[in-house]
């Protein structure tokens, strides 16, 4: 459970979180919204990554003004760039990267590793250069990074945005077996079809909240053209 009380949030003095108070108890929920209305830093609330300059945020009841480092073991996070979520030189170190201070023993970790790579369809390239994979593998290969701590929620910052149409395909598949709390940001508006709730996002605000379609219609209401000038490329 995650819940928003009235925060906001300001970079330069300019609100970008304005007072939202959300409780998402949901499996599957998405947040879409025009580019700059907050959503990324809604999102990086969510695991402590972004504090709020007021109001509180609590995961599983934990504030992550107190708790952040427990919370981001207990929420995992997936970014839209991958090259920035992998930090080891080979794939299979990536993904054991994260467990080295699980208390798991040597053999569990291997376990839990060899697990993620079969999974992901990366064990045929467990020693390959991690920055050599695909733009797709390393889209699965950061979820999988991710995954194998096990987190209880995963937030997902437009994984799809660097993919063609089959790997999002894979990866919306990956996201939709997965048993965890999903929250997914994203400019792909079809790979919200059956999300429990989604919500949109309008200059810092929660604009509509409620089924995907319903949500879909809002956003694309908001985004119409309103007969002033077309803004410069
Ligand atoms: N670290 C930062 N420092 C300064 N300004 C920031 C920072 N992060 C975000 N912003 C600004 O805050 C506003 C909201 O950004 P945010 O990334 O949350 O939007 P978004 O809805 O995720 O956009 P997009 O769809 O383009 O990813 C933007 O105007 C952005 O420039």
């Amino acid at each position: 459970m995650l819940r928003l009380d009235d925060i906001t949030h300001s970079y330069n003095g300019r609100r970008v979180i304005d007072g939202i108070t959300v409780e998402l108890a949901e499996r599957r929920i998405g947040v879409i919204g025009a580019n700059g209305s907050g959503k990324s830093t809604m999102a990086r609330m969510l695991n402590g990554l972004v504090i709020p300059d007021s109001g509180r945020v609590l995961v599983e009841g934990r504030d992550t003004r107190k708790d952040a480092k427990a919370i981001r073991r207990r929420v995992g996070f997936v970014f839209s760039d991958a090259d920035t979520q992998i930090i080891m030189p080979t794939v299979a170190e990536d993904v054991e990267v994260g467990l080295r201070r699980s208390g798991l023993s040597a053999a569990e970790i291997a376990d839990r590793v060899d697990g993620v790579l079969r999974a992901y369809g990366l064990d045929g390239h467990r020693d390959h250069p991690a920055h050599l994979l695909s733009s797709g593998q390393k889209q699965l290969l950061a979820l999988a990074s991710v995954l194998v701590t096990d987190p209880a929620i995963l937030v997902c910052d437009e994984p799809t945005t660097l993919l063609d149409l089959r790997n999002t395909a894979a990866i919306e598949r990956r996201l939709s077996a997965l048993p965890q709390q999903v929250v997914l940001l994203t400019h792909h508006l079809h790979m919200l079809a059956g999300y429990d709730r989604v919500l949109v996002l309008d200059e810092g605000r929660i604009a509509f909240d409620g089924a995907p379609d319903d949500a879909v219609a809002h956003y694309t209401e908001l985004m119409a053209p309103r007969g002033g000038p077309e803004p410069h490329a």
